[in-house]
């Protein structure tokens, strides 16, 4: 007899989406197993008014999924890699990463501008501390305005607020069927995408060996050691989600290109490097290129924005 197969998710929009997308791809391949989906509120589906970077904890979107699994509520859960911390509690592991979408950021704006025509001292709104400070580099005169909630509510306080413009992801805002609203996709120069942006994962509990052999069928590996290059540089510079860190990996072939990125609040400093390697050794290359912008001084600029963040 086959079990059923109970996905655990948050219940936004996007997360919904994503499951489904994940769900199907499942279902298709296994079309015996009884697959359902469950949803759960989490913490950062429920703190809504403060800055991100403030109740920053590590984990905010992910960790009442995690409690489910371990207590068999849930048998995976399906994650946005870029909202998933780098140590995963005991018992639970990454079972696939599924194929990356499209890992930049782009500019949605009402106002139809792109980042290099907007005016002096336009107020673009964002709460990523990794955008902010990327944008600030980028053009110091911008005004960065926090927004909070979930892609739909972003959107809308786009224009409630009068905000010149909205950064976000554009996996997100294609997943949600929005790609005519996007007037740039920015430059990779310009502003280096989060750690494992773009992609999905599965996170499931580490004994459950059917299981595991199931979702393998879904996992892509050219963007899971992508993705684990630069999760290990993350882990490395023991960076949580609400910290000025970007990276990118590209796999072509054998060969893993990383690029990495660590800035202060304000972008005025501001460390990038790449490092490049056998495609097998992603994650000791994501080590190296944390070591080499430790090595640059990413230290002193990490613990500043720790203080900076705490106090604010
Ligand atoms: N932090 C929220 C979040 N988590 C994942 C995505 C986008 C989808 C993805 O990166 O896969 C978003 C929205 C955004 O940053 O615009």
């Amino acid at each position: 007899m086959t079990r059923e197969i109970i996905i655990g998710t948050r219940d936004s929009a996007l997360a919904l989406w994503q499951t489904n997308w994940v769900k199907d791809k499942l279902q298709r391949l296994y079309p015996d197993y009884k697959i359902s989906v469950k949803s759960v509120k989490t913490q950062g589906d429920k703190i809504l008014d403060v800055a991100l970077a403030k109740i920053g904890d590590k984990g905010l979107f992910t960790k009442e999924l995690e409690v489910a699994m371990l207590a068999g509520e849930i048998d995976m859960a399906v994650h946005s890699m870029k909202d998933l911390p780098t140590a995963l509690p005991e018992g639970l592991a990454i079972g696939a990463i599924c194929e990356r979408f499209d890992p930049r950021d782009v500019v949605v704006s009402h106002k139809g501008y792109q980042l290099a025509d907007l005016p002096e001292g336009a107020r673009v709104a964002t709460s990523s501390l990794r955008r902010r400070a990327q944008l600030l580099k980028y053009r110091p005169d911008l005004t960065i305005e926090d927004v909070r909630g979930n892609l739909n509510t972003r959107m809308r306080k786009l224009e409630e607020q009068d905000f010149d413009a909205l950064i976000l992801a554009a996996a997100g805002v294609e997943r949600m069927g929005w790609a005519e609203r996007i007037e740039e996709k920015i430059a990779y120069d310009i502003i280096l995408p989060a750690v494992g942006q773009g992609s999905i994962g599965i996170e499931l509990r580490r004994n459950d060996v059917e299981l595991k052999q199931i979702v393998v069928a879904i996992n892509h590996r050219q963007s899971q050691l992508a993705i684990l290059a630069e999760r290990a540089m993350l882990r490395k510079l023991e960076g949580g989600c609400q910290i000025p860190i970007g990276a990118l990996a590209l796999v072509e072939g054998d060969t893993v290109t990383l690029e990495g990125l660590v800035a202060s609040l304000d972008g005025t400093e501001l460390l990038r490097d790449q490092v490049a390697g056998d495609a097998d050794q992603a994650e000791q290359l994501g080590i190296q290129l944390a070591d080499k912008l430790l090595a640059r001084g990413a230290k002193k600029i990490l613990e500043a924005v720790r203080r900076e963040t705490e106090e604010a």
